[in-house]
């Protein structure tokens, strides 16, 4: 079997990918010695994230070719604006982290790099490049997340345990893997749009990668 085009551009970036997911951040999420600082700062700066990437999701239901697929975003939107909220808001209470904080902190530098990235895909309303981004963010995470399932987790603390388990089991893997098989369904005829996706997936996942050791880089 010959690779897919997501198969393709996801290898293309092993280096970074493997760093992201090997990363010090997840090693010590896992055995639940992140220290509440850095775990802080990381979550201040992943809320902002959460609200591009939520308009994100919001861009690829516009986008999308036809009511099937709109739906599932829709859901993924749902399950957003819910569970993953409810998680940020209990731990950002847990953390003792302050309103400003939480609202209107400071970005920094890989934040506003992730950020323009996914600017760019919501601005050019390509399905391909929209869920090139999408499937880098949601299926890096998943990757993480798994290890989990593999090496166990000592982590026992809601804070640790609750971001692990937002990003695996049957729900969320199914998810990436439906976003995978879209992202090849609908790859580009257009050369100009298909080198764009593929500039647009590499971005991210170094942006992934920085916004891991961006979490220490204080
Ligand atoms: C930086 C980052 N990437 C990916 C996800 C999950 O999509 C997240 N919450 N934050």
């Amino acid at each position: 079997m010959t690779a897919t085009w997501s198969q393709r551009m996801r290898h293309a970036t092993d280096l970074d990918w493997a760093a992201a997911t090997g990363h010090r951040f997840v090693d010590e999420l896992l055995a639940g010695t992140v220290a509440d600082d850095v775990l802080a700062h990381y979550l201040v700066q992943d809320y902002q994230f959460c609200d591009a990437f939520t308009a994100l999701l919001g861009q690829a239901c516009a986008s999308a070719p036809g009511l099937t697929s709109r739906l599932r975003f829709a859901r993924q939107l749902g399950m957003f604006a819910s569970d993953e909220d409810t998680y940020f808001i209990d731990s950002f209470d847990a953390l003792g982290v302050p309103e400003a904080e939480r609202f209107e902190p400071t970005l920094t530098q890989a934040t506003l790099d992730f950020d323009r990235v996914m600017r760019d895909a919501i601005e050019s309303r390509s399905y391909a490049q929209v869920l090139a981004v999408l499937l880098v963010a949601e299926k890096l995470y998943l990757d993480w997340a798994e290890r989990a399932d593999r090496d166990g987790m000592a982590a026992t603390r809601p804070e640790h345990v609750g971001w692990v388990d937002l990003h695996r089991g049957p729900d969320f893997r199914a998810w990436v893997e439906w976003m995978q098989a879209e992202l090849d369904a609908n790859e580009p005829s257009d050369p100009r749009d298909k080198d764009a996706a593929e500039r647009a997936f590499t971005r991210s996942v170094a942006c992934e990668r920085a916004f891991f050791d961006a979490a220490y880089g204080r």
